[in-house]
């Protein structure tokens, strides 16, 4: 019997088996890392990983994801061992889903979208975010559906094309899309209150933390202002945007702390988010965060900024903020060689050649904070200069009362 895919408090933890297709031109190094991320991201759920499985392919099998050869390893290692579920690393097809099912008949079979869909869900807080997610499953389970169907009455030894399954089958369908409808509805006039909400706060300078998940946005949060948001080494700990009133010498703002990103994000996600999102459209300014400690930084500034792109924040006054220099660790490379930058002074030297407006910092051990208030508050002051230019004369005062915002000074 196919186990579910849902997480109770069981008494043993779920373990799995992690399969990627990695195209020739890629590195082994490159290859693992991405297994270590979706290892990560299933840890975040309590889940074990026992083993990954690589096989160098540029595209997923059109059948069976990976080759003939490589699924018989799996099924083997699975029949084997005590194996809950099997992750695959990029979204499955139906005919994947179908012939894995096939051949791994008690495992379950899943893949990345799905397995941050069920993050995103146990993360989010707000009625709003709760929503979002709903939705998004759906989104996702639709085109999924008959696959689940032909599971099911395969269970229940049903035959043939039509029949009471397919029947039943065209009505889920309609169920989840009636569901759908009605999400998007409630969504919608949530939407409308916080446009609402935002309109209010129009005259405000806005600043918004993003980046790739787990660079410390929320801990720069912490680290600025005296706001207390929840941060955690796990994948995606804020899913909900927080925002705080802030001032910095005088000028008040306000920051809010967003969503991560990360490769592969589902495509619905981003859809279903998109209000979520809207904190970030809507900042004048952005504070990208980046994990310098990490090995793939430089890619995940990519991703990030490949996402801001996506949803129209491409453009904005951006200070690019490098954070975890305390763990930061010097590369050797053999002496007179040319070589990237290896220390956090040669990526500085890098960063500052190419113009880019940065800072580097540890918010963990609180180094540097004082650079990126300075340069913080440099970007804000422009930016209420730009909207209040007569500032000289601005009694801050109404401009708090006005907003109906108690600011807290700093
Ligand atoms: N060593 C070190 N760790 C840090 C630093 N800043 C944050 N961290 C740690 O990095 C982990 C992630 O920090 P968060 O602030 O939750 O990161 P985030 O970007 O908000 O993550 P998501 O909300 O999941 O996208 C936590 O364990 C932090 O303690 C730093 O400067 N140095
Ligand atoms: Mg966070």
């Amino acid at each position: 019997m196919k186990k579910e895919f849902q997480y109770t408090s069981e008494t043993k933890e779920p373990t799995a088996v992690l399969v990627a297709v990695s195209p020739k031109a890629q590195t082994t190094q490159k290859a693992e890392e991405y297994l270590d991320e979706l290892a990560f991201l299933a840890e975040t759920l309590g889940i074990k990983t026992l083993k990954t499985f690589v096989q160098r392919l540029d595209m997923p099998d059109p059948k069976t994801f990976v080759g003939k050869g490589k699924l018989e390893e799996i099924v083997a290692y699975v029949k084997h061992y005590d194996v809950d579920m099997i992750i695959f690393d990029d979204d499955l097809t139906m005919a994947h889903s179908r012939n894995l099912d096939r051949e791994l008949q008690d495992v379950m079979v899943i893949d990345r979208s799905l397995l941050i869909l069920q993050i995103f869900s146990k993360r989010a807080q707000t009625a709003q975010s709760k929503l979002q997610v709903e939705l998004a499953q759906y989104q996702y389970m639709l085109p999924r559906l008959t696959n689940l169907w032909s599971h099911h009455s395969r269970q229940r030894g049903g035959i043939g094309m039509k029949g009471p399954g397919e029947t039943e089958l065209e009505t889920d369908k309609r169920i989840i899309r009636d569901k759908i409808a009605l999400l998007k509805q409630k969504l919608s006039k949530i939407d409308k209150q916080s446009t609402l909400r935002r309109k209010s706060r129009d005259r405000q300078v806005r600043v918004a933390l993003v980046g790739y998940t787990n660079v410390g946005k929320s801990t720069i949060m912490n680290s600025i202002g005296k706001a207390d948001v929840f941060a955690e080494n796990k994948l995606f700990a804020t899913v909900d945007s927080t925002v705080r009133k802030m001032v910095l010498n005088n000028v008040p703002f306000l920051l809010t702390d967003t969503v991560g990103f990360i490769r592969k994000l589902p495509h619905m996600l981003i859809e279903g988010f998109k209000s979520t999102l809207d904190d970030i459209v809507d900042a004048d300014i952005l504070l990208h965060v980046v994990d310098i400690s990490h090995e793939s930084f430089e890619e995940h500034i990519q991703v990030v900024n490949e996402t801001l792109n996506e949803i129209g924040a491409g453009d904005k006054p951006t200070l690019l903020v490098f954070n975890k220099i305390d763990t930061f660790e010097d590369k050797e490379y053999p002496p007179f060689e040319e070589h990237p930058p290896s220390t956090i002074e040669e990526w500085k030297q890098s960063y500052f050649a190419k113009g880019t407006n940065c800072v580097f910092i540890s918010a963990a051990k609180k180094q540097n904070i004082e650079e990126l208030r300075e340069k913080l508050f440099k970007m804000v002051t422009d930016k209420f200069y730009a909207i209040y230019p007569n500032h000289e004369s601005y009694d801050y005062n109404k401009l708090w009362l006005e907003s109906g915002e108690n600011f807290e000074a700093e």
